[in-house]
C-alpha cells in the first residue's frame, strides 16, 4: 500500500475487577474448570506445525496443587532446535519483505483477540500454571500483554519516522532493517506478558524468532502461540521449542546466524548465555544483540517522615503479591526505629492475615504457591537458615509443600545491613527489614545503595521533600525504576518503561522504543540527485556539486 498510515493510538487496557457476580468472573471460572481437566500435549510449534519435542518428558502441574497435571511437554533435542532455526531462516525473506502495516496488523489483532474472546483463556492458564490470583493474572496475561502488543506498534512507527536531515540536492534516508539471522527469545516463568512480548517485539520489527518459554510457564505459552496463530501470524515466523533449554544453548548459541538474544530470567542464566556468545564471537555473521532483563534485590527505603500507612501498604503489596515472584518485588526494607516501633506488630499481623492457597478454587485468595519444588526448596532453606541465625529475628514465616508449594509471607528483622538477606535474590515471599536509628538516614542510604549487585527497582517513602530529593539523587544508579511513595512493583507499559542496570540487565526498557531499536539494524541511504562530474581536462578543482550549467550543445541546441 502506497501510504504512510497512522497506527491506532494506544491506551492502557482496562483492568477488570472480577467482582463476584460479574460476567468476566463467570467466564474466567468456566475456563478454569475446562482447562484444569484438559491435560493437553504442550507441543513445540515449528513452521506452524505442532509436535512434541524429542527429549525427556516434563509434567506441567498446578503449583498450588502439585498432583494436578495440566499437560505434558518434552525437552527439545538438538535436532528440534536445528529444525526451528532452519524454519525461521527460511521464513525470513517473505516476513521481512512484508510491509510494516501488514506485520503490525497481526499483533494489533492479537491484542484485540486477547482483550475479548481470548482473555479468559490466557488468564485461566496463567492462574492454573503459574499460581497467579485473578487480579495478578489480569494485570499480566491480559492487560500487560495487550499493552505490549499495542504500544510496540506505535513505538515502531515512531522509530521508522525518525529520519536524518537532508541537504539541498540530496535525500538522506534511514532504513530500519531487521537483523540478519534469527532472534532467540528465552522467557521466564513469572510473566505471561513478558513471555509473549519477547518473541513478538522482535517479530514486529521484521525478525524471525526461535522462542523457548520456561517449562513452568509452558501452559500459558501454549495458548499464547495459538492466539498468535489465530491473529494470522504466518508459519515459521515464531517457532516455539520447549523444555529446559540445554539443547537451545548448545545449538542456537553456536549457530552462525544467531542475530540476537531477547532474554528475561535470572542473572546467572543471562551471564551463561553472554559468556557462551563471547566464547563463540568469531563464528557469527555479525555481533549478536544481547538484551537481557534479569534479577533484582529491590528496596523500600523509609525516611523518618514517612507515612506509616503508605509504608506498610507498599511493603505488603510489594513483597507478597504473586508470592514475591516479581523481579520488582520488595525484598529488603530500611525502616527508621521511630516508625518501626509503632508499626511492627500491626505489620506482622497483617502479613499473617494474608490468605495463601489454591488461587483457582477461591478467587479471593491473596497468594498462591511458589512456582515449583526447586523454588520451594530454596525458600525453605533460606527460612531454616534464618531461624538458626542468631543475627536474624524471624517475625513470621512458614512453609508447607504437602499439597502445593506454599511459602507464607516471611518477615525477617536483621541488624546487620550487609547480611546475605539484603544481598541475595531469593525470588519468593521473603522480606528482610533493617531497622535504623532515625539520625542514621544518610549512612543507611550510602550503605544500601551498593550492598546488592542489582539495580532494578526501589522506592523511597517520605513526606520530607529534601529527603526525597536526596534519596532520588544518591540512588540514581541503584534502580532502573524508582518510585516515590509507592510500591516498587506494577510498572505499566507506556507509563513506566521497565528495566534495571548493574546485574539486573541491559536496561533496554521492555515495551518502549529503546527495546525495539535493538531489533533493527539501520541502513543509511544517501541519494544525490545531480551528482558532480569531473570533466577532462582535469584542472585540479573538484566540483562540489552538479549544479553547473548543462552543456546545451550536447543536448542538441
Ligand atoms: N528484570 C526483569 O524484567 C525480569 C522480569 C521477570 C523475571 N526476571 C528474573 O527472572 C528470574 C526468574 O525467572 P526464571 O526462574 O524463569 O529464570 P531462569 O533464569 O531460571 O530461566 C529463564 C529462562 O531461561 C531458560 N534457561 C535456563 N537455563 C538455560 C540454558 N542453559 N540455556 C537456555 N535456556 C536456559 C529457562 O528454561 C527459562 O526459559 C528472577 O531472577 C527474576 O528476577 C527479571
Ligand atoms: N514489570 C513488572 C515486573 C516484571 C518482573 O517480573 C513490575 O513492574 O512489577
Amino acid at each position: 500500500m502506497d501510504a504512510i498510515s497512522n497506527v491506532p493510538t494506544p491506551a492502557n487496557e482496562r483492568v477488570y475487577s472480577y467482582a463476584p457476580g460479574s460476567a468476566e468472573r463467570a467466564a474466567l471460572e468456566g475456563r478454569i474448570k475446562e482447562l484444569a481437566g484438559a491435560s493437553i500435549d504442550l507441543t513445540m510449534t515449528i513452521d506452524g506445525r505442532q509436535r512434541m519435542g524429542g527429549g525427556a518428558p516434563i509434567d506441567v502441574v498446578q503449583p498450588h496443587n502439585k498432583a494436578a497435571v495440566l499437560g505434558r511437554t518434552h525437552d527439545a533435542t538438538a535436532q528440534d532446535v536445528q529444525e526451528a532455526i532452519d524454519t525461521a531462516l527460511a521464513a525470513a525473506p517473505a516476513w521481512r519483505s512484508l510491509s510494516f502495516d501488514e506485520r503490525a496488523a497481526i499483533f494489533l489483532k492479537a491484542a484485540e483477540l486477547l482483550s475479548g474472546p481470548w482473555r479468559a483463556t490466557l488468564n485461566a492458564a496463567t492462574m492454573l500454571g503459574q499460581s497467579k490470583t485473578a487480579q495478578q493474572a489480569e494485570i499480566d496475561a491480559a492487560c500487560e500483554l495487550i499493552d505490549f502488543l499495542r504500544f510496540n506498534v506505535a513505538y515502531a512507527r515512531q522509530l521508522y519516522t525518525d529520519q536524518p536531515m537532508s541537504s539541498p540536492g540530496v535525500w538522506n534516508r534511514m532504513e530500519y532493517r531487521p537483523l540478519e539471522g534469527f532472534v532467540l527469545a528465552i522467557t521466564p516463568f513469572n510473566f505471561t506478558a513478558i513471555a509473549g512480548n519477547l518473541p513478538t517485539s522482535a517479530a514486529l520489527m521484521g525478525n524471525v524468532v526461535v522462542w523457548k518459554p520456561s517449562p513452568t510457564q509452558q501452559f500459558a505459552a501454549h495458548f499464547t502461540m495459538r492466539l498468535l496463530e489465530e491473529a494470522g501470524l504466518p508459519p515459521g515466523v515464531i517457532n516455539m521449542v520447549t523444555g529446559n533449554g540445554q539443547a537451545v544453548s548448545e545449538v542456537a548459541l553456536a549457530h552462525p546466524d544467531l542475530a540476537g538474544i531477547h532474554f528475561t530470567g535470572s542473572t546467572a542464566t543471562f551471564q551463561h548465555l553472554w559468556r557462551t556468545v563471547g566464547t563463540n564471537i568469531g563464528s557469527y555473521r555479525g555481533y549478536p544483540r544481547l538484551v537481557g532483563e534479569t534479577g533484582g534485590k529491590d528496596f523500600v527505603l523509609a525516611h523518618p517522615s514517612a507515612d506509616p500507612g503508605v509504608l506498610s501498604t507498599a511493603l505488603l503489596r510489594g513483597a507478597f503479591e504473586y508470592q514475591g515472584q516479581k523481579c520488582s518485588a520488595a525484598s529488603r526494607a530500611y525502616v527508621p526505629r521511630s516508625i518501626w516501633s509503632g508499626l511492627r506488630d500491626d505489620f506482622v499481623s497483617m502479613a499473617e492475615s494474608l490468605t495463601v492457597g489454591d488461587v483457582t478454587a477461591d478467587l479471593s485468595t491473596f497468594m498462591g504457591a511458589v512456582i515449583d519444588g526447586r523454588a520451594f526448596a530454596k525458600h525453605k532453606e533460606a527460612i531454616d537458615r534464618a531461624r538458626q541465625d542468631s543475627g536474624v529475628d524471624v517475625l513470621t514465616g512458614s512453609y508447607d509443600d504437602s499439597a502445593g508449594y506454599f511459602v507464607r509471607p516471611t518477615v525477617l528483622e536483621v541488624a546487620d545491613p550487609a547480611h546475605e538477606v539484603f544481598v541475595k535474590e531469593y525470588f519468593g515471599p521473603i522480606l528482610a527489614v533493617h531497622v535504623y536509628d532515625d539520625g542514621d538516614f544518610d549512612a543507611v542510604l550510602d550503605q544500601m545503595e551498593g550492598v546488592a549487585p542489582y539495580a532494578l527497582t526501589g522506592s523511597i517513602i517520605a513526606q520530607d521533600r529534601y529527603a526525597i530529593a536526596s534519596a532520588s539523587d544518591r540512588l540514581r544508579f541503584a534502580a532502573g525504576n524508582f518510585y516515590v511513595n509507592d510500591k516498587p512493583t506494577g510498572a505499566v507499559v507506556g507509563q513506566q518503561p521497565f528495566g534495571g542496570a548493574r546485574a539486573s540487565g541491559t536496561n533496554d526498557k521492555a515495551g518502549s522504543i529503546f527495546n525495539l531499536i535493538r531489533w533493527v539494524n539501520a541502513r543509511t541511504i544517501k541519494e544525490t540527485f545531480v551528482p558532480p562530474i569531473i570533466t577532462p581536462p582535469f584542472r585540479g578543482d573538484i566540483p562540489q556539486s552538479g549544479f553547473e550549467q548543462p552543456d546545451l550543445k550536447k543536448l542538441g541546441y
